[in-house]
Parts: structure tokens; sequence; C-alpha cells
């Protein structure tokens, strides 16, 4: 089954912004990790904030949804463990590296599972950090990839060390599952720390929960005590990857938009997309007191040569493919080598799909990996193009904006996945009369590349 989705001359509304799916997830991590009852309000309800609550429910949290909050009695580090815990973490990089990290503290075995997507994903930096920890830890078919055993019963504590460069959940995990080691846990991180927002925000959530927790003003060095976590009221934010499809699409047409749901005080690196629209020549404008933000395009922004820095905004870089499908001169993306660690290498994703729309955009390596690109935009573009997602859901958002400007219907595969972390996805577009229709025929060429390698050791203190 493919998505058509015809192209629209305006974009003009009210729109509602989601709330945070990382946020979601860590609160509901620290508050399964706490002694006691914490209160989640504003929660995102999406399938992988749904697999980080049943990998806690596995631990042994009591989760209790209400109409917009949720109530969570945690374990108090007394984690349920009878023996024969599987977690499943489906396509959610986080649920799986902070599930892995924290099996290392229940007695008994336990086997953390994923779906093919994140099977492909590097492991191998967390799975030798916590083995230099003292975890027991084996991959199940494949060295260095889900899915694992971890034997449990063991975290020592101690030092260990990561990259940089590959994903910032691997500091993440470990920072999670610090707390509850023997002695205190120290991480050394070589090279440039890239995505340092979803560290801060990790940062956040321990400090909140009253775990001591210290870093060095270069992030590259860290240290847990042993701690315990305690029961928090939370309230969670709003979520800047997913605004930032209805917010790219605003940019692309003239006009008044008001987006709903928005405080503008968070610190999430995604929120660069507000900044980077000001510099494309779009106004924005928070109203705190109202929670929107209003978004006023004048017919001529998006005009020169951009060049934007994505090292601590890694989800919004298809976003600004997309985006720079339309610019009338260049805009250059760098520092993006994260992304080819994500769900599907997005960078060669949205180069290999737009290219099939006449897209003319080029992909730039660095150290044999894809870290950014350089397109150059027109007015529009023919259409009539079968896109593929690649296995990726922010893939199929960032095309469907894409497509929106071109002068006929474009197919999709994928179209199902805004169930991961924007179910609202179709109900928002359509508030803008976005006609879409499913189309019965097989996937174009549905299938990402096969695994990605964690690349070569960078020693510490490194490039
Ligand atoms: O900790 C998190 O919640 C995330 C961290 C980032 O991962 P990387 O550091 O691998 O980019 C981000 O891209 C991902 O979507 C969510
Ligand atoms: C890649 C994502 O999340 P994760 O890394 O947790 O799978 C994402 O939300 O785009």
């Amino acid at each position: 089954m493919r998505l058509r989705v015809e192209p629209i001359d305006s974009f003009t509304g009210t729109f509602r912004v989601p709330a945070s799916k990382p946020e979601t997830q860590r609160a509901i991590l620290a508050s399964t990790l706490a002694e006691g009852r914490s209160r989640i309000t504003n929660d995102l309800r999406c399938e992988e904030t749904e697999t980080m609550k049943r990998a806690c429910r596995a631990l042994g949290a009591e989760i209790v949804e209400h109409e917009g909050y949720l109530d969570i009695t945690g374990t108090g580090g007394q984690f349920k463990d009878d023996g024969r815990t599987v977690i499943r973490s489906d396509g959610s990089g986080l649920v799986f590296r902070t599930m892995t990290a924290l099996a290392s503290v229940l007695p008994s075995p336990v086997v953390v599972t994923g779906d093919e997507t994140l099977c492909k994903r590097v492991m191998s930096p967390l799975l030798d950090a916590l083995r230099d920890l003292g975890a027991d830890i084996e991959s199940i078919c494949r060295e260095g990839n889900a899915p694992v055993v971890n034997w449990g019963g063991r975290l020592a504590g101690g030092v260990c060390r990561l990259p940089g460069d590959v994903s910032s959940q691997f500091i993440t995990a470990i920072l999670f599952a610090a707390p509850f080691a023997e002695r205190p846990v120290e991480i050394e991180v070589a090279g440039r720390v890239h995505s340092m927002s979803y560290i801060e925000q990790t940062l956040h959530t321990l400090r909140q929960a009253g775990i001591d927790v210290t870093v060095s003003d270069d992030h590259r060095r860290y240290r847990v005590e042993p701690s315990l976590y305690r029961s928090q009221d939370v309230a969670v934010h709003e979520d800047y990857t997913s605004a930032s499809y209805l917010l790219a699409a605003a940019a692309l047409y003239p006009g008044r938009k008001v987006f709903t749901g928005v405080h503008g005080t968070s610190t999430q690196g995604e929120s660069a997309i507000v900044p980077i629209l000001e510099r494309l020549g779009v106004r924005t404008a928070f109203d705190r007191g109202a929670d929107t933000l209003t978004v006023d395009t004048p017919p001529d922004s998006m005009r020169g040569d951009f060049h934007i820095d994505a090292t601590d905004c890694p989800n919004i870089v298809p976003t600004l493919a997309a985006l720079g499908a339309y610019v009338d001169g260049t805009l250059r993306v760098t520092g993006a080598r994260v992304t080819h660690f994500h769900k599907a290498s997005r960078i060669e994703a949205m180069v290999g799909e737009l290219s099939k729309a006449g897209v003319d955009i080029r992909p730039r390596y660095e150290r044999g990996v894809c870290d950014g690109f350089e397109v150059r935009g027109r007015s529009t573009y023919p259409g009539g193009v079968e896109f593929s997602h690649w296995g990726d859901h922010r893939i199929f958002m960032s095309l469907f904006v894409a497509g929106l400007r071109m002068e006929s219907a474009n197919l999709y595969s994928g179209f199902e996945e805004v169930r991961l972390s924007f179910p609202a996805f179709f109900e928002e577009f359509a508030k803008a009369d976005v006609v879409t229709s499913a189309v019965d025929g097989p996937d174009a060429d549905p299938a990402p590349p096969g695994p990605r390698r964690a690349p070569a050791a960078v020693p510490v203190g490194g490039a």
C-alpha cells in the first residue's frame, strides 16, 4: 500500500505541535527507576513512547494513562525479575540502548531485542563500554548488534570510553544505569560530542531525579555516584522535530500560520529550526502567554546561500533537505554524521529520493561517512515520483513536505510509520487541505541498505 499526496497551492491555518517524544521517553524511564509516584503531564502518545512504557512495565513499573497525563509508580531499583524477561525495543534506539544498560543490574539474564532497522544499527561501542564497567553481554546473532542477552548481576562501575560522533544515546544509556553501579561510573568521550542537547536532556532528567552527576565543561567527561532516583512531576515540552515538518511547509508558502502547543522555552537542539527559518527570511514570533508561534512567510524569503551546522540538531537534517530543494540559492548542511547511524542513513536517503524528483542535491562525506549535503534549489519540480522511505518515518515525513510544492501528485511508501512519533501528522496537514489517498500495490524499493558498522575507534582526546 502506498499513499498518493496531491500538491497544494497554499498553506495556511492553525496547527497543533505534538509533545516531545524524547522528553516523554526519558520521563517514563526516570519515573520507573524512582521509588514512589510520579506524574507526567502533556506526555506524547505514540508507538515509540508505548515501546518505552512496555519496557518499563517489564521492569515492574505501574503506568496508568489519564487524559493529558500519566501516573507512574516506580520500582525504586527493585526490578521485577522472574528470570524470563524479554524486552522488545521495536525500532527505538533509545529503548534498546537504555534497557541494555539497565539489564546489567538485574540478577537474572535479560534478552533485549528490536526490529529489522534496529538490528542494523551500530551498538558495539555501547556493548564494549558496558563490558568495561563489568557487564556480561553477548550479541545473539551478529557481534556488535541487537538482539543481545545481558546475563545480569554485574555493573561494577569504573571508567568506560565512548565515541562522541556515533550516537549520544550510548552516553545517555550509561548515565541512566550508572546510579545502580557498585562504584562511581566515569565516562570518557573521544572526539567532539554530537547531539549534545540530548545528553543535556538526560543530565537534566537525572538531576531532577536527585542523581549525583557531574560533567566537564567540554562534555567529554562524566561521573555518576551511586545514588537513588526520586520521583518527580514533569511537564513535557513541544517536539521541535515533529514541528519542523509543519514549520518547513509553512516556510514554503507565503502568508501567516499559527502553531499551538508551543511554549518556546525548550532547550531541544532541534528548536534551531525556528532561528533557521528566520535566517531564510521567514518571520517567527512566540507568544509565551498564549503558547503559540506565529510564522509569516514573505514572498521574497528563501533567497541566498546558507550554511547550517547540524551537529546539535541531527533530527531536522532530512527536513532541511526538503526545505533546501526550494531555496533560491544553495543550502549547505554539515556536521550531521550521526544521521548515518539512524534508522536509515538519512542524508543518503534524502539525496537518493530527492534526486529522483530532479532536485540538485549532493552528499558530502567525511572519514568515509556521509555527514552533510549541498542543495541548489528551484521554485518547483514536475512531481509524479514514487518515493521510498528507506524504512524511516522521518524520511517519509520530510519527503511528504518536499512533495507538496511539486506540480503533480507523488506516491509514498511508509506513510503508516507516522504512528512512531507523530500520529496526528495527517490530521494536521489536512487542516491545510492536503489531500491524500491510499493506493494498492507493492512499495517501491522499500528496503534500506544493510547493516552499518561502527567506525574505527578514535582515541580519547583525539579529533
Ligand atoms: O536520546 C534521544 O532521545 C535521541 C538522541 C539522538 O540520537 P543520536 O545521538 O544517535 O543522533 C536523536 O537523534 C534521537 O532521535 C533521539
Ligand atoms: C531515530 C530516532 O529515534 P531513536 O534513535 O530513539 O530510534 C528518531 O526519533 O528519529
